[in-house]
């Protein structure tokens, strides 16, 4: 493992306190900052590492990741809280360019999940930034909604997690907001037999063909979590146990002998929910982890030196 804790101890030694603040300040303004960063670090840990190139912008001849078609529903204010907190830690003038931009994507995320009411943990730092971000690395690194058990666990494994941190993590879909593209399959032509998945919860599908009817805005966005959608917690799992999983992704967790007894456990069990989360992010966030030549700090997130 490469990333540890005080890493900024003798550089900038209140890092974590001005990351906090300025993550505070903008959440303060907009819930959506919660989802949108935890997305926005998952997303960048699963393409190249935990190393920022998430949060590099297209140039005239190269289309960056965060272009590619599975990030363009990342939420501008995931990007917009690093780039605050990143100005909060260059204000100092000890700090300036000391911190790399995929730290501090780290912290935000964890500062996010504490303030929506989530498990508070020590995050890891270390981290560089990395050097490349092409839209085509992208293909077949992200999970897709319609993604049954072993293709979640597939993908996860090839990250070097667990089926049960895989599990834990879905559980961040607890906070945030979904396009109704996401799951329309589900609601309205789900197959030759049914229009409605019998997955899903009867009043639930309802609910969610109401919000979502067939030719929708396609900027139109609902809760994730239909009972607590802005607390970080697991009521997802319970959700779960009602049929009401939001993707086929989040449902077949409950409908999966092999994953069935872990949601039924963290169901109930908000404690051994949150340390099974705390384990798991913390390993999401060893990801790749570039260190040495490389990567470097980048003094524009959204830009290479
Ligand atoms: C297990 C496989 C996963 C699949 C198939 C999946 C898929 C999706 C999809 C389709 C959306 C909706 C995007 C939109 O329409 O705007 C979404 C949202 C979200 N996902 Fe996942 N996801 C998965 C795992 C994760 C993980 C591991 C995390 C973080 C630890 C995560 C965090 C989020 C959050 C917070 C949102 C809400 C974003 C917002 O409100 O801006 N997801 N996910
Ligand atoms: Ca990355
Ligand atoms: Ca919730």
């Amino acid at each position: 493992v490469k990333v540890r804790r005080n890493y900024y101890h003798k550089t900038c030694p209140k890092v974590e306190n001005i990351v906090r603040a300025a993550v505070t300040k903008k959440f303060q303004q907009t819930f959506v900052t919660a989802p949108a960063t935890i997305r926005l670090f998952f997303h960048d840990c699963f393409v190249q590492g935990c190393d920022a190139s998430i949060m590099i912008a297209s140039s005239d001849g190269s289309k960056a990741e965060k272009d590619h078609p599975d990030n363009l529903s990342l939420a501008g204010d995931g990007f917009d809280t690093v780039i605050k907190a990143k100005e909060a830690v260059d204000a100092v003038p000890s700090c300036r360019n000391k911190v790399s931009c995929a730290d501090i994507l780290a912290m935000a995320t964890r500062d996010v999940i504490a303030l929506a009411g989530g498990p508070s943990y020590e995050v890891e730092l270390g981290r560089l930034d990395g050097l490349s971000s092409t839209a085509g690395s992208v293909d077949g690194k992200l999970p897709q909604p319609f993604f049954n058990l072993n293709q979640l666990n597939s993908l996860f494994a090839a990250n070097g997690l667990t089926q049960k941190n895989m599990i834990a993590l879905s559980a961040a879909h607890t906070v945030g907001f979904s396009h109704c593209s996401k799951f329309a399959n589900r609601i309205h032509n789900f197959s030759r037999e049914t229009a409605v998945d019998p997955a899903l919860n009867q009043g639930y599908a309802a609910q969610l063909r109401g919000m979502c009817p067939k030719n929708v805005d396609t900027r139109i966005a609902i809760d994730m979590d239909p009972k607590t959608p802005r607390k970080f917690d697991n009521v997802y799992f319970q959700n779960l146990k009602k049929g009401k999983g939001l993707f086929s992704s989040d449902q077949v967790l409950f409908h999966d002998p092999r994953s069935k007894p872990t949601v039924n456990n963290w169901a109930n069990d908000s404690h051994a929910f949150k340390r099974a989360f705390i384990a798991a992010i913390t390993k999401l966030g060893r990801v790749g982890v570039k260190t040495g030549k490389n990567g470097n700090i980048r003094r524009n997130c959204a830009a290479f030196n």
